[in-house]
């Protein structure tokens, strides 16, 4: 995968992209990746990027040309049509469905906002997807890219290694993750529970599942709505609501 960044603030980027897995995924060219400051792209004799808004209003808006021409001089590979994201608090949530679905691109270009925002041609005719990654505003476009890179990149083949599978994560399964526990199987008089320690692989996959099942209903029942349960899980569901009304 190749991703292109167009960004004011280029060094952001350094410490994410410069460390840990996503590092290792780059040095192995598993994606390679080039960050672009479209304050290069200007052509006033003061750089500027934005200016203020027409009709009026607080805040200055991100200028369209600086950022067309930015993205007119990214090289793009014949027969591949590179998916043109803008980050943006108006745009669909983040969710691990979408990080899937770009995972399987081979071009991605994330546009980063500042300021008040940018000009609406922009958004009308360049971009291919808008994302925000919540309900909340920050104040640039950058961590939205580097969380998204960051799950996107982190389910390209190769980067996670055998021991690591993202099909077991929470959300890839539809459900959240069961929980973990590792070595001592005695902490502070807190123990591990019996069946991860028996050995029992059936039993312990089942116990897992239904941790996994347990948890998501707790924690976040708006999943469920969009899950198969088997029977024996609508059980245990049932189960769960007695004991929670009771
Ligand atoms: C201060 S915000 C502009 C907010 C804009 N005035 C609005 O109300 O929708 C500046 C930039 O930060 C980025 N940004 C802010 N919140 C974001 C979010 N939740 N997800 C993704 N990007 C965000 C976008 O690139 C945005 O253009």
């Amino acid at each position: 995968m190749r991703v292109d960044i167009l960004s004011l603030f280029p060094e952001m980027f350094e410490g994410v992209l410069g460390s840990s897995i996503l590092k290792k995924a780059a040095d192995k060219h598993l994606f390679s990746y080039n960050i672009i400051n479209f304050r290069e792209f200007t052509k006033d004799k003061h750089n500027k990027v934005d200016d203020y808004p027409y009709g009026g209003g607080a805040g200055m808006v991100l200028k369209p040309q600086p950022i067309f021409d930015a993205i007119d001089s990214i090289e793009i590979k014949e027969n591949v049509k590179p998916r043109i994201i803008l980050l943006c608090p108006q745009g669909e949530t983040l969710t691990q469905k979408k990080s899937e679905e770009l995972a399987k691109e081979e071009h991605l270009i994330f546009i980063c906002g500042h300021y008040e925002g940018y000009d609406e041609r922009i958004r009308t005719e360049l971009v291919t997807d808008e994302i925000s990654i919540g309900d909340y505003v920050l104040t640039g476009g950058e961590l939205g890219a580097m969380v998204i890179m960051d799950s996107v990149i982190r389910l390209l083949p190769g980067v996670l290694g055998n021991d690591h599978s993202a099909t077991e994560d929470s959300f890839s399964t539809g459900l959240l993750e069961h929980p973990h526990y590792t070595r001592p199987a005695e902490y502070r008089g807190m123990k591990v529970p019996d069946v991860l320690v028996s050995g029992n692989h059936q039993h312990i996959e089942q116990w897992r599942r239904k941790e996994s099942l347990k948890r998501t209903f707790l924690r976040r029942p708006d999943l469920l709505e969009n899950y198969e349960l088997s029977e024996e899980e609508k059980k245990w569901i049932e189960h769960w609501k007695d004991e929670s009304s009771s």
